[in-house]
């Protein structure tokens, strides 16, 4: 803060100033040295003398007193001009205040408007906290609501779900019927059409034979009465003949002896001459009876013509007969194909991927063992399974166990027989039949029981043989002749063995897989295809593929539960009648046991096999997801292991596939059980696309 001075300090002239009369330090001696005489300080000059002061001149007063009017005169220049800055301060001072005033004025303007603008937000603050209240209360009301609403929503929910499950079994059921009836309908008419018609052929072939036979033995005892008439007849005339030629002779000798005795006796030639023509009438009664005769001959060979006309009636009868046969047989045909395409369509209701679950039954010294499965629903739809899960002990130590219900499209309890199994199954084998790639596969644990419902002596290979061979004689009638070949391949470590081959070459000979993408159609290089023409056939490759499995289980242990094997059978058929064609397959696969397989501490050609096992069966598992999400195009990791390659024609959703999860009844096995089982659900839920049946008609 600068100090402020009065106008009449400033005014004063330096003479009129106060003199200075001591200071005498050196600063001043110093400041002196450094400023000259028009330096403005100090104003006085110091009093005691020094030991310099002594030789400087005299102090010149007025000289000084000069600079110090010049210094005054200068001074009051520069106040004036202060004076002036100070007025124009003071205006601007002046100004500064008025604004001030202002300002304070609009300040206190803003401070009220401030003030009800804080009042504003006071009220604000409180509506806001009111609405604030309201709104938590209209969101716990509408959350409420939203609970309630959801709430509802699952209710509607579970219920439309288990009316659409109560719906969707009644369906099932319905078709089920629905396809019982037909193939009793269709089974009965074609039986009824079989009796009627053969009965109707045997009794016109027995009324057939019976009038030809009747007529024949008629006709022949005619024939033979006329000839012995006829001969009779004839001997007659002979004899007659004979007779009047005897007559005749003795005539000519009497009429000879006449001529001897007419010469000799003229007379008695009148009565020559009568007797002459006595013999005359005689011989025109011989020839009148002979043309009796021959007409005889003549009416016998019409009546021949009657008894070719007779037969030609029975050849008419007959070809009429033939004819009927004909247009029955094409009835029956008609029936096939129609009773063909029922059950096709009701083999797609039931979904181009089923699953049926078998529980094998419990073996000597097992009895001990076994685990908690029960069949809820044996005695109606035969679907459900419900595992008792392992014992779980809380923390608290209380034991409990969980049960695990599943649904397939069939379960099969430990009583069940392969006969039983395979009927579920033949509708499926009959479609391979019809044109369509089947594949039916055997997943679960070593020892669930896979190759014993696969390919024991009563097994499924072995029984769907033996049907499509009946079937393909059935079929014969209605102008379809069939052509089988089957081929046995095992898929080991990831490499193809041919079953069928020289068991020297196994694990040698290399097979790859070939598909054509255009037929649809998968070869293997090299592999042995053998012709199914009998049963006895089918025995025998059977027996050559067992061997050359046990040829294969020397190399490597518990080969067979390591190894996949796969029975394919190729059916081509053709309809001479109707020109059609159709190629199907049956693949029936027996796999590698599913149990967990841990890959820590396996080494060598253990770890090689686990490995290959657990990547061919989770490969198996993606290609049925991947075809579950039904995607068109989309990409389908068939080429990630040989099995899921080789069966992709008969795995796409072009195709019907069947998977048997096989469950050892063991509780030993309960884990191993339980992850087999939700595999199977998991497929049981994929839905795969319709198939469609390889069948081509003749241009
Ligand atoms: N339904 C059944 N009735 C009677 N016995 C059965 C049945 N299923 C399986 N078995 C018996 O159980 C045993 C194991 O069955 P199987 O060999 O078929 O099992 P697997 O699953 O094929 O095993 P692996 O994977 O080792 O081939 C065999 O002795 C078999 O005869």
């Amino acid at each position: 803060m600068v100090e402020r001075k009065s106008d009449n300090e400033f005014n004063q002239t330096p003479s009129k100033l106060p003199r200075l009369t001591k200071t005498p330090t050196s600063s001043f001696q110093s400041s002196q040295s450094q400023h000259p005489a028009n330096s403005t300080f100090p104003l006085s000059q110091p009093q005691s003398p020094t030991k310099g002061s002594r030789s400087r001149p005299a102090f010149d007063v007025n000289a000084r007193l000069e600079s110090m009017e010049l210094l005054y005169t200068e001074m009051k220049t520069q106040m004036e001009g202060s004076n002036f800055e100070k007025s124009h301060h003071k205006e601007v001072q002046e100004m500064m205040k008025a604004r001030i005033t202002e300002l304070e004025a609009l300040r206190d303007h803003l401070s009220e408007i401030n003030e009800s603008l804080r009042r504003e937000l006071e009220d604000c603050k409180v509506k806001l906290a009111t609405f604030s209240i309201t709104m938590d209360e209209a969101r716990r009301g509408h959350s409420i609501e939203v609970e309630e609403i959801h709430r509802q929503h699952r209710h509607a929910v579970a219920d439309l779900e288990s009316a659409h499950g109560r719906e969707v079994e009644k369906l099932r059921r319905q078709a089920q019927d629905l396809e019982d009836q037909l193939r009793r309908n269709g089974q009965e008419e074609i039986d009824r059409l079989l009796r009627t018609h053969s009965e109707e052929l045997s009794s016109l072939q027995r009324q057939l034979n019976a009038s030809i036979e009747e007529e024949r033995v008629q006709r022949v005892r005619e024939v033979q009465e006329l000839t012995i008439q006829r001969d009779t007849q004839l001997q007659k005339v002979a004899i007659d003949i004979g007779q009047r030629d005897r007559e005749a002779d003795t005539l000519r000798m009497q009429l000879e002896q006449a001529h001897v005795e007419l010469d000799r006796e003229k007379i008695m030639a009148s009565g020559l001459r009568d007797k002459l023509s006595d013999a005359a009438a005689n011989c025109t009664t011989l020839g009148s009876s002979m043309a009796a005769m021959k007409a005889k001959i003549d009416f016998l060979e019409s009546d021949n013509q009657q008894q070719s006309q007779s037969f030609a009636d029975l050849h008419k009868r007959m070809q009429e007969a033939i004819e009927q046969e004909r247009i029955a047989k094409e009835k029956l045909r008609d029936e096939e194909s129609v009773l063909r395409k029922l059950r096709n369509e009701v083999q797609e209701l039931k979904g181009n991927i089923r699953v049926f679950c078998r529980v094998r039954p419990t073996l000597e010294g097992e009895l001990d063992q076994k685990a908690n499965i029960i069949f809820p629903d044996a005695e109606a739809d035969k679907k459900e399974i419900t595992v008792q899960g392992p014992e779980q002990v809380s923390s608290l130590g209380k034991v409990s166990t969980t049960n695990h219900a599943f649904n397939f499209d069939r379960s099969f309890g430990p009583s069940s027989q392969n006969a039983e199994v395979f009927e579920e199954i033949s509708q499926l084998v009959q479609s391979a039949l019809d044109g369509y790639n089947v594949c039916i596969f055997c997943y679960g644990q070593t020892g669930a029981g896979k190759t014993f419902t696969m390919s024991s002596s009563d097994g499924m290979i072995p029984r769907a043989v033996e049907q499509i061979y009946t079937s393909a004689q059935a079929l014969e009638e209605k102008g379809w002749s069939y052509t089988m070949k089957g081929q046995f391949v095992e898929i080991y470590n990831e490499t193809i063995n041919d079953l069928l081959g020289k068991a020297e070459e196994l694990d040698k000979k290399k097979h790859e897989i070939r598909h054509d993408m255009q037929r649809c159609k998968t070869t293997i290089t090299d592999i042995t295809e053998v012709p199914l023409d009998t049963p006895e056939t089918m025995e025998s490759l059977m027996q050559r593929a067992q061997k050359n499995r046990s040829v294969a289980a020397t190399k490597a242990n518990e080969r067979s539960s390591r190894s996949h094997c796969v029975f394919i059978l190729n059916l081509v058929g053709v309809n001479a009648v109707t020109g059609e064609r159709s190629e199907g397959v049956l693949n029936l696969v027996d796999l590698a046991g599913s149990e967990r397989l841990a890959l820590s501490g396996a080494e060598g050609q253990r770890l090689k096999e686990t490995q290959s096992i657990n990547k061919s069966l989770s490969c198996l598992g993606d290609v049925i997801a991947a075809l579950g999400q039904g995607k068109e195009g989309g990409h389908v990791p068939y080429r990630n292991s040989k099995l899921s390659y080789l069966l992709q024609f008969s795995l796409s959703g072009n195709s019907k596939t069947l998977m048997f999860v096989m469950v050892s009844p063991l509780q030993a096995h309960l884990q191993d059980t339980l992850s087999s089982l939700k595999f199977a659900k998991k497929v049981n839920n994929t839905h795969i696309g319709t198939a469609r049946r390889q069948a081509k008609v003749k241009d």
